[in-house]
């Protein structure tokens, strides 16, 4: 998907949501464990009754990699459905990869050529030769962490390096890179305050920004400092939502609180 497409998405939904599928066997509604692949029941329940409320759907590869070859399987079957059924939701492996260059194109081909995400979130550590194979590929974005949204992002990623934080000479290095058009950035629901310094440096990418809900990130600050002319931004709650009821009810009530973020979204966009 474009980046346009992305955008005309979130006008039309007035929605800027994306909803995490990070299933946990042991936080699922019980009676969905009597199902053949209950991780995929759970997701398509999921995605049936919230799909119009949000314009991506983030699973984090962790939660399906723990379950081995039917985690996998799961997996493959959640984003064939989205693709055939909603092809109009942006799609993101939560996967956090980057590797030698040889091996990044691996990487880049599983998310974006076998299993067709719209996107890959991964880790700049090893530098230009590991994200460029990512970049490569026309009309998919390569998410990658800037500030994330847990405790240890002080430990190195705020470390002052040529006079400015770690962070920031990802964001302005990363920039020249080849293909950086297909940049996305991970900056943590969490940091809002960090945004306004963040835009100075990348005045127009999307935002990748999760932490709203579990993690206790605030909507209104995210948008307050992170915000721009195209919204830029795309607010990741996973547990938030999708563990809102462990009963018959829990597709519902995740809509329930997917529909309170969105309405609140909805009011920010019209501002
Ligand atoms: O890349 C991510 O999505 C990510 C980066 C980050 O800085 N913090 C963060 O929480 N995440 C992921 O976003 C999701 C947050 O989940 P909840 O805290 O349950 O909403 C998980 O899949 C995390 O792995």
């Amino acid at each position: 998907m474009t980046t346009k497409q992305l955008i005309d998405q979130i006008r039309k939904k007035q929605s800027f949501l994306c909803i995490g599928l990070d299933v946990d066997i042991n936080k699922i509604p019980k009676h969905l464990l009597e199902e053949d692949d209950p991780i995929f029941a759970f997701n398509k329940a999921i995605i049936d009754a919230t799909h119009h409320l949000c314009v991506a759907y983030k699973p984090n590869t962790a939660f399906y990699e723990a379950y081995g070859i039917k985690g996998w399987q799961a997996l493959e079957k959640t984003i064939n459905y989205l693709n055939e059924n909603h092809p109009e939701i942006y799609t993101i492996a939560d996967a956090k990869r980057g590797d030698i260059g040889n091996t990044s194109s691996m990487y880049a081909k599983a998310f974006f050529e076998d299993l067709g995400f719209d996107s890959v979130t991964v880790a700049p550590y090893m530098g230009k030769d590991s994200v460029e194979p990512f970049l490569a590929f026309q009309d998919k974005h390569t998410i990658l962490l800037a500030l994330t949204s847990n405790q240890g992002a002080f430990d190195f990623q705020t470390l002052s390096v040529n006079g400015q934080e770690l962070y920031k000479e990802v964001l302005s290095i990363s920039k020249s890179w080849k293909n950086s058009e297909n940049l996305m950035y991970v900056v943590g629901a969490t940091k809002a305050e960090f945004l306004a310094d963040i835009r100075k440096i990348i005045p127009n990418s999307f935002l990748l920004v999760p932490g709203v809900g579990a993690q206790g990130g605030n909507l209104q600050d995210v948008c307050k400092y992170g915000m721009n002319d195209s919204v830029g931004l795309l607010i990741n709650s996973s547990r938030g939502i999708i563990y809102a009821s462990q009963n018959l009810d829990f597709a519902e009530a995740a809509a329930k609180k997917a529909e309170d973020l969105q309405s609140q979204m909805a009011v920010i966009l019209s501002q």
